[in-house]
């Protein structure tokens, strides 16, 4: 999906929630236990009860590769599961050197190889340019860059002075260069309020994978302020507290009863800012 299709989803839905699909098997309702693969039913009655009210999803694949090889099937048909319209990203945080990263491209965007192809990647940018180029081969597809995370140690490196700004801030001044705002994302968490200015100085035209609303406290508000621009600019991912806020037979209902007064929240600001 282009960066023209996500905007139109947006305004379609006139939401940019992201719904993270972190499932833990001791979480789940146990009525579902029933099923062959539980995990896998969960996850589809979430996808059922929210894919009108969000534009993507994001599995974030520790959650499955902690399960092994039952796992890593849950995650290839949950992405299998997902309606075409929506936006996947691969929560997988990779990079390495080059000829592996090209392996981790291949097992989150090569479906003949992997059996998935997700539209994007969460990709660690330590390890430099020639780590990331692999994801980038993939024209159609999008890098989301770590940033400013969301969780506390982002000041052990995030925030460290260098000659030329905050780290972060050389993150997203020197990977610019290597792809522009139709092929790579940024990761900013919703923790990180008032770091979105300094952050649009940046990246105006990137869009941002924004989590850490809902169960790590960031405010939707405070995030939209600085971090809206002309193409609406975020995803907003919520994960447990969409997921989890009911663990009783009603999950699903009070899953799309939450995901709904995000959905209207995002709807006020959109319309406040003239972009529907
Ligand atoms: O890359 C991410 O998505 C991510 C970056 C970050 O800075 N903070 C962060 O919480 N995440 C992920 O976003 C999700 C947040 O989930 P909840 O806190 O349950 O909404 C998890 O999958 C995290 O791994």
């Amino acid at each position: 999906m282009n960066k023209k299709q996500l905007f139109e989803q947006i305004k379609s839905k006139k939401s940019f929630l992201c719904v993270g699909l972190d499932p833990v098997l001791e979480n789940i309702p146990k009525h579902l236990l029933k099923y062959e693969n539980p995990v896998l039913e969960f996850n589809k009655q979430i996808i059922d009860a929210t894919k009108d009210l969000c534009v993507a999803y994001k599995p974030n694949t520790a959650f499955y590769e902690s399960m092994g090889l039952k796992g890593w099937e849950t995650l290839i048909k949950t992405w299998q599961y997902i309606p075409n319209d929506i936006f996947t990203i691969a929560d997988a945080k990779r990079g390495d050197i080059g000829n592996t990263s090209a392996m981790y491209a291949d097992a989150f965007f090569n479906e003949a190889k992997s059996e998935m192809s997700f539209d994007a990647i969460t990709v660690a940018p330590y390890m430099g340019k020639d780590s990331v180029g692999p994801f980038l081969e993939y024209k159609d597809k999008w890098v989301i860059l770590l940033a400013l995370t969301s969780n506390a140690g982002h000041s052990d490196f995030q925030l460290h002075e260098t000659p030329d700004g905050k780290l972060y801030e050389e993150v997203i001044r020197i990977s610019s260069q290597w792809a522009g705002s139709e092929q790579l994302m940024y990761v900013v968490g919703a923790t990180r309020g008032s770091e979105f200015e300094n952050i649009r100085r940046l990246a105006p035209d990137n869009f941002l994978l924004v989590p850490g609303i809902g169960a790590q406290g960031g405010s939707l508000a405070d995030v939209c302020n600085y971090g809206l621009n002309k193409e609406c600019g975020l995803l907003v991912n919520s994960a447990r507290a969409i997921i989890y806020a009911s663990k009783g037979e009603d999950f699903a209902e009070k899953a799309r009863e939450e995901a709904i007064s995000v959905q209207k929240e995002m709807e006020q600001i959109l319309l406040s800012a003239k972009l529907i």
